[in-house]
């Protein structure tokens, strides 16, 4: 099939990388002319592992091309994604304008009959005036369809490659049909395609999202709890998981969910329920606890420090918001060292990939090191703020030279405690007893 994708962010990307690799000819348009050219000569903007193998095969055998011009990209495209940004306006709802603009050009430019899917995620009722604004001026006949991308950053392509399914909805035969055909190779590897109306696959979107938000949340007030009352998060983990009606994953307890995604999109279903009357209040509470989670360890530094990080150097393991990635939209890591740094303290920081990102934001304000132990090496604290696997096995002796103290604040439960007790650390985690050496 002939496929264009515009917008070559995350979704875009790795939605255009990926129907190449199953044999469509796929065109990207971007209107960031400097990525456009990046991306032509061969260099992927985002850290995504895996995604680089299908890249370079792709382009390299033709299948997966970049442009800066809309009308030149979805040339005789059957079918053309939108993978648009949709940023939080400043009520809390998803921003169209980017969506809506390009709806708008594709009025004017579209030759023959095509498939405009949604693939970004958009309220209830986008696909309707993604309808509207191309019609206002098209001369052929088309259809939205709306195709919610639930992959998640740092296993994107796996994700993409074999979904736990693909929602669609359409209320149109023709762009179903189109739909089959196009993730037929997906299909046949097991992975279903759920077809529904455009609203409810809107929504499917909103509720996924926001009830994993709500998982992790609800896991982080028992954490919470579990420090008042003497219990372990861990243990409630395991114990709660193995019951199939709940699950095991998306039940860690840490430092808040971030990222580019959750928390715009829980605010934008809670802003959806506001403009429909409804007090969906649930949702409040998420965002509320979540606002305060972020923040949990700080007070905990504070008061080891006697209540003055004045001239204290805490080093930071982690910027980005998870691992695997160099996102660091919403990273817990940024709200805390911009809090310790406004306490006075100085900040020592090692992430494997997402430094770079973190220049720009904070510039000299931190040192920026190149190994998790460069970053340690006098330093009065450790604070851990992304589970990279690196931080998980660490040389402790090693870092207990470094350490001025031997005191670690760990928003990710990376440790067991008898380890920490054993080591002789100070070790603070999340729903789970706090180790003071004897
Ligand atoms: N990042 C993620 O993991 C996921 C994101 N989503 C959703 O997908 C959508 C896109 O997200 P990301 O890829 O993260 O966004 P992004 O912000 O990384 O990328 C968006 C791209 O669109 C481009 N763009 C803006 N206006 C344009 C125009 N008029 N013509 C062509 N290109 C234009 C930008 O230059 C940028 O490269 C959002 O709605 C998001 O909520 C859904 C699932 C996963
Ligand atoms: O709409 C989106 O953009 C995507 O949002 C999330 O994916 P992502 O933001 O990449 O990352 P997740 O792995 O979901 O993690 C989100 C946040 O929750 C936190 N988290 C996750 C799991 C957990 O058990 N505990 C926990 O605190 C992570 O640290 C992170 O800050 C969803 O998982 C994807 O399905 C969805 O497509």
């Amino acid at each position: 099939m002939k496929i264009a994708v515009v917008g070559t962010g995350y979704v875009g990307l790795v939605t255009g990388t990926c129907f190449a690799e199953t044999g469509n000819q796929v065109t990207c348009v971007d209107i960031d002319v400097r990525k456009v050219e990046r991306l032509q000569q061969g260099d992927i903007p985002i850290y995504e592992p895996g995604l680089d193998v299908l890249f370079d095969r792709n382009v390299a055998e033709g299948r997966l091309v970049f442009t800066t011009n809309l009308a030149e990209g979805i040339k005789d495209a059957q079918v053309i994604f939108l993978a648009l940004p949709t940023p939080p306006g400043e009520d809390g709802s998803a921003d169209l304008k980017y969506i809506l603009k390009v709806a708008d050009d594709l009025g004017y430019i579209l030759e023959t009959y095509a498939v405009i899917i949604d693939k970004s995620t958009v309220p209830v009722g986008t696909a309707e005036k993604v309808h509207n604004a191309i019609a206002k001026n098209a001369k052929v006949d088309f259809d939205v369809v709306s195709n919610p991308e639930f992959l998640r950053e740092g296993v994107a392509v796996e994700d993409f490659m074999k979904p736990d399914r693909v929602v669609v909805g359409t209320s149109s035969e023709k762009a179903k049909k189109m739909m089959e055909k196009l993730y037929a190779p997906l299909v046949r590897q097991g992975n279903p395609v759920i077809f529904m109306d455009e609203r409810s696959a809107e929504m499917t979107k909103y509720a996924a999202n926001s009830f994993l938000a709500m998982k992790i949340t609800f896991m982080n007030e028992i954490a919470n709890l579990c420090e008042k009352v003497g219990a372990n998060v861990d243990d409630i983990r395991r114990g709660i998981g193995t019951d199939s009606r709940i699950g095991k994953r998306f039940l860690f307890a840490g430092i808040g969910y971030g990222g580019s995604c959750f928390p715009k999109d829980v605010q934008a279903l809670a802003k959806t329920s506001k403009d429909y009357n409804y007090d969906f209040r649930i949702l409040e509470s998420v965002m509320a606890v979540n606002y305060d989670q972020k923040k949990k360890l700080l007070p905990m530094v504070k008061n080891y420090f006697d209540g003055d990080l004045k001239g204290k150097t805490v080093a930071v393991w982690g910027l980005a918001f998870k691992p695997y990635t160099d996102d660091i939209r919403e990273a817990p890591a940024l709200e805390n060292i911009e809090a310790l740094l406004e306490a006075g303290a100085k900040i020592t920081v090692y992430d494997p990939e997402a430094m770079n990102n973190v220049k720009g934001i904070l510039g000299d304000k931190v040192t920026f090191c190149h190994t998790p132990y460069a970053a340690l090496d006098d330093a009065d604290a450790l604070m851990i703020f992304t589970e990279w696997p690196q931080f998980r096995t660490p040389e402790f002796e090693k870092m207990g030279k470094l350490l001025k103290n031997k005191v670690v604040f760990d928003g990710r439960n990376l440790y067991e405690l008898d380890q920490m007790r054993e080591m002789g650390y100070t070790y603070y985690s999340i729903g789970r007893e706090v180790v003071i050496p004897a």
